[in-house]
């Protein structure tokens, strides 16, 4: 038999930004391969409804409110979920945030900002899961990068070096914790539709813009990222580690 398991069942799966848009699917969609998902956001009610969503597949959930941006909250998530769970297998990074400066007018709060969410807070979190997956034998680490940590995009400087961090981060993690059988990873999404990018991607022109470069010539799906998460959560990706999996419609190969 050559086909491994994209099976996640009792696995106990963690994902950040939960509460709404690609975390939202995430989670639920990990909760569909039959992990147990503990879910962070800063909106208790929009935890509990994602909660519900997981517990309707049979599933258990568990909720910590959180804000990443904030030292206390982040060093208490790690802690609450094996607490709660009893483990920890699964750390998906999916929380992030963009203010679109240009660089001539980007602030030191902004860098902080976007880089405390979007980087920091992913390596502290990967810290203490490691240290629990360390304990029991391994687990996986996936951070949801984007395509503006590979190629210049105009969304904002902070926001593209914070991704590519990101990138370079999970191989360092890779190289380093391959001996504790934890598997670090990242995925590079191209533009999807969530409250993040609704605003733009319901400007005409703009998505005109980025259908031009799009191969594929469509946005992304949820589900189209809730496949390549599942496969590297899972025995199926088993000696992939260190890898960045762009999910662009091609976007990023687009030379001319
Ligand atoms: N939507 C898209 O087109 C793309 C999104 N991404 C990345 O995917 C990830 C998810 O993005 P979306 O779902 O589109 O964004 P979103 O804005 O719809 O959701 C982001 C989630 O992260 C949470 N979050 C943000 N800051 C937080 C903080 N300080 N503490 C706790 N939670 C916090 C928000 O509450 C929200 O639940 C982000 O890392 C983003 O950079 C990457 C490429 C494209
Ligand atoms: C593809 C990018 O990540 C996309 O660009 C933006 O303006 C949003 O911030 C998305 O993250």
């Amino acid at each position: 038999m050559y086909l491994p398991s994209f099976d996640l069942t009792d696995k106990t799966a963690l994902v950040t930004g939960a509460g709404r848009g690609i975390g939202r699917a995430l989670a639920i969609g990990l909760a569909e391969a039959g992990a147990n998902v503990a879910i962070v956001a800063r909106t208790p009610s929009d935890l509990e409804e994602v909660a519900a969503e997981i517990r309707k597949l049979g599933r258990r959930a568990y909720t910590v409110t959180a804000d990443l941006t904030k030292k206390d909250d982040v060093e208490r998530i790690v802690r609450s979920v094996v607490d709660q769970a009893g483990s920890l297998d699964i750390l998906v990074n999916n929380a992030g945030m963009n203010i679109r400066s240009k660089a001539l007018d980007v602030t030191e709060d902004e860098w902080e900002t976007i880089m405390q969410t979007n980087l920091k807070s992913a390596f502290l979190l990967s810290q203490a899961a490691a240290k629990e997956m360390k304990e029991s034998g391994g687990g996986r680490i996936i951070n949801i990068a984007s395509v503006g940590g590979a190629v210049a995009l105009r969304t904002g400087v902070v926001y593209g070096a914070s991704k590519a961090a990101l990138m370079h981060m999970t191989r360092i993690l890779s190289l380093e914790w391959a001996q504790y059988g934890i598997r670090v990873n990242a995925i590079g999404p191209w533009y999807f539709k969530t409250p993040l990018t609704e605003k733009l991607l319901n400007d005409p022109q703009y998505l005109g813009e980025i259908l031009d470069r799009t191969p594929m010539k469509r946005v992304g799906e949820l589900p189209d990222l809730v496949g390549p998460t599942v496969f590297l959560a899972s025995d199926a990706s088993n000696y992939v580690t260190g890898q960045v999996l762009l999910v662009d419609g091609g976007m990023s190969v687009y030379g001319f």
